[in-house]
This record gives C-alpha cells, structure tokens and sequence, in this order.
C-alpha cells in the first residue's frame, strides 16, 4: 500500500500550482522569460509561458511541485502510481526516478519521486518521447464513441501550420484530440524515427520547445548537436546509458507486460562529464492483457498494441552514433 505522508509548506507552492499536465513538451513557440523578483528564500523564479524553472536547480512543470529532500510531487494518477510501484521491484529501477509513494497537499495527491536533478550543478536537461506514438488505443476508441472536438488543439494545430485543418475542422475551428495527436506525429520524428525532442534547456539559457517540426535525421542531430554543444563526451556518455538501457530493457518483466506509450528519456548532463538518462512519464502506460504480447519494434496496427519503443530507442541510438562521425 502506498505510504500517505504531509507535504511540509513549500515557499514556492504557489509559483508552482498552476495547470496541470503541462510539460517542456506543452511549450508555446514564443516562450518568454521573464525574471521574477528574487524572493526571501534565495530563490530566483523564472518562468516562461508554459516552461517553469528556477536557476540552476530544476525544470518544473504545472504537475508538480517541489517535495521534501530533495523530491518531487507529481500530481497524482494511478495508472502512474501503479508502474512506480512495479518498477521498483523491476530490472529498470536504476533507469526511473526513485518512488516514495502518495503525499497528499489541500486535498490534492501527489505521486512523491526522486529529483533526478539532485546530484548535478547547472544541468544540461532534454525531454525526448520515445515511442511510435503518442496516444493509447482506447483514447481512440474514446474518440469514437464520445467525439469531444477540442478547439485549443485546433488552435495548437493552426499556429504550426494554417492549412493543416480539413474544411470541416476549419467550419468547426475544432480538431478532435486523437487526429491532432496524429497530426503532431507525422509532423515531428515520431513516426519516422520513433522519438521526437520535446524540448531541452541548457544553464542560464531559455528552454528551447520549437521542435514540433524536427522531423528529419539532419534536423534531429543539428538539434541534438545544440544540446550537446557538440561535446563527443557527452555523446559518449549519452550512448552508453542507452546501450545498457536497452539491454536491460530485454530482461525487464515490466517491458514485457507494458504498452509504454507518451513516456519520455530525460537526459541530463553538466560540465563534469556526468551524463545520464532516465525514463519518465509513466502516465500512459498500461499493463497489457495477460499472455498478449508486443516486441516494442513492430509498426502498429490498430489492435496490436505496439508502441514502437525499441525502435524508437533504437534509432535514437544511431542518431547519435552518427553525431560521431560527422
Ligand atoms: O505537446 P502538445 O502539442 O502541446 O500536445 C499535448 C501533448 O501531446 C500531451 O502529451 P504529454 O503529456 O505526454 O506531453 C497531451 O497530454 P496527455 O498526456 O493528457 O495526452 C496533451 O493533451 P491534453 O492534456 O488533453 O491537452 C496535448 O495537448
Ligand atoms: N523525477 C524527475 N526529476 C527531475 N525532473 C523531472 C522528473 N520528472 C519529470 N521531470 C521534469 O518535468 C517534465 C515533465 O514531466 P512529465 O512526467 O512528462 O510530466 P507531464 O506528464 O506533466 O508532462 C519533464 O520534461 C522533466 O523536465
């Protein structure tokens, strides 16, 4: 059973709690930030429009909030919850962030994690989603039966690309969410590649989120070169993680019984030479039903439950592998 301990009073509650589910991926292309006054604390809060971060310490998002040492709440779901609790005991543990189970703040629970952040001064961080994409079969099916057309993803779709809505979305100025999913997957290198950047941010620099159009090899590696600044060791170091990654990945029990879908690899890095990654976002992944299988790799078909994460990861890696070489 999940522990349930108070949060203790955090100074920047508020600057925090705004709306939920947001992440370096829900990013505007026009992200500004502006500096906030330096507060008592010694924190010096910054924000962009969707994008919040506090100096040298940690990118947040509008799900979380800051724990008790050095923990992060994540608003709570539990369809998360239950993967945490299951890759604790899984062979990817050293691949996810630690779990501490259920807090509760003004009625509202969080799931308490590990900062991966913790052990790195002025981290370099990059959200990439892997997999084929980025939606569960059943939020189609949902789709289907209960059509809940969703103007702001009209809108998100429209700031991209005018002409991308057909005419009765334009009549509409609505797109329902799964075609706007879709849309967004053939935009970036989710289809093509199985992973896409969300978005990266480098010390003392703005987040960077324009990467809903990066959608070729050439495209991926110029933006992957920026976070890096072409540094071979970190590239190096970037790769190892992945490689192990991946071979553990083929022994885990969790991989096996899961469709991961709309998880990410948080890659961090500072000017030690200290690079690592994790798997984050578990909110999408659900256990598959018993004795149905997947490899991860197979295209999907409606029905097959592949979420292409090894080929997603796969290429991820020979991306990199080439930035090598260049
Ligand atoms: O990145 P943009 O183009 O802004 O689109 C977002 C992402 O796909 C989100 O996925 P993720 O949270 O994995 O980044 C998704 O949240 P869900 O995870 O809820 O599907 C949002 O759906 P809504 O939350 O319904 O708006 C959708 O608007
Ligand atoms: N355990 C963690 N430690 C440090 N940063 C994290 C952690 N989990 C998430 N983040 C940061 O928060 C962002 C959003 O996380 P995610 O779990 O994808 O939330 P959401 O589902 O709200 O998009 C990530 O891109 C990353 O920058």
């Amino acid at each position: 059973m999940a522990l349930k301990i108070p949060v203790f009073t955090c100074p920047l509650y508020c600057l925090l709690s705004c709306r939920g589910g947001s992440s370096l991926s829900k990013n505007s292309q026009t992200s500004h930030t502006p500096d906030m006054s330096s507060s008592s604390s010694g924190w010096t809060p910054r924000h962009s429009q969707l994008c919040m971060y506090f100096d040298n310490i940690v990118l947040f998002t509008g799900s979380f909030q800051v724990g008790e040492h050095g923990t992060l709440l994540k608003k709570f779901c539990k369809g998360e919850q239950q993967c945490y609790l299951k890759l604790m005991k899984d062979s990817l543990r050293p691949f996810v962030p630690a779990y501490h189970g259920v807090v509760q703040k003004d009625n509202q629970d969080y799931n308490m994690m590990e900062n991966l952040l913790n052990n790195f001064n002025s981290p370099y961080i990059m959200d990439c989603k892997i997999g084929s994409r980025t939606y569960l079969e059943n939020e189609l099916q949902l789709a289907r039966e209960r059509p809940q057309p969703r103007q702001d993803m009209f809108e998100k779709m429209v700031a991209v690309d005018p002409g991308a809505p057909t005419a009765e979305e334009q009549a509409q100025k609505a797109v329902l969410k799964s075609r706007y999913m879709q849309w967004r997957e053939t935009l970036s290198s989710t289809t093509t590649l199985g992973f896409r950047i969300e978005g990266f941010k480098k010390p003392n620099e703005d987040c960077q989120t324009n990467f809903k159009k990066t959608k070729s090899k050439e495209q991926v590696i110029k933006a992957l070169s920026d976070f890096v600044e072409s540094n071979t060791q970190i590239v190096w170091g970037y790769l190892r993680q992945l490689r192990q990654l991946r071979q553990v990945l083929e022994t885990s029990d969790f991989f096996k019984t899961h469709e991961v879908v709309g998880s990410s690899l948080l890659f961090v890095h500072d000017c030690s030479g200290k690079a690592r990654v994790w798997m984050i976002d578990f909110a999408k992944t659900v256990t598959l039903p018993p004795h149905f299988r997947v490899d991860h790799q197979s295209p999907w078909v409606e029905g097959n439950r592949e979420d292409g994460y090894l080929w997603g990861l796969d290429n991820l890696i020979d991306v990199l592998t080439n930035m090598l070489h260049y």
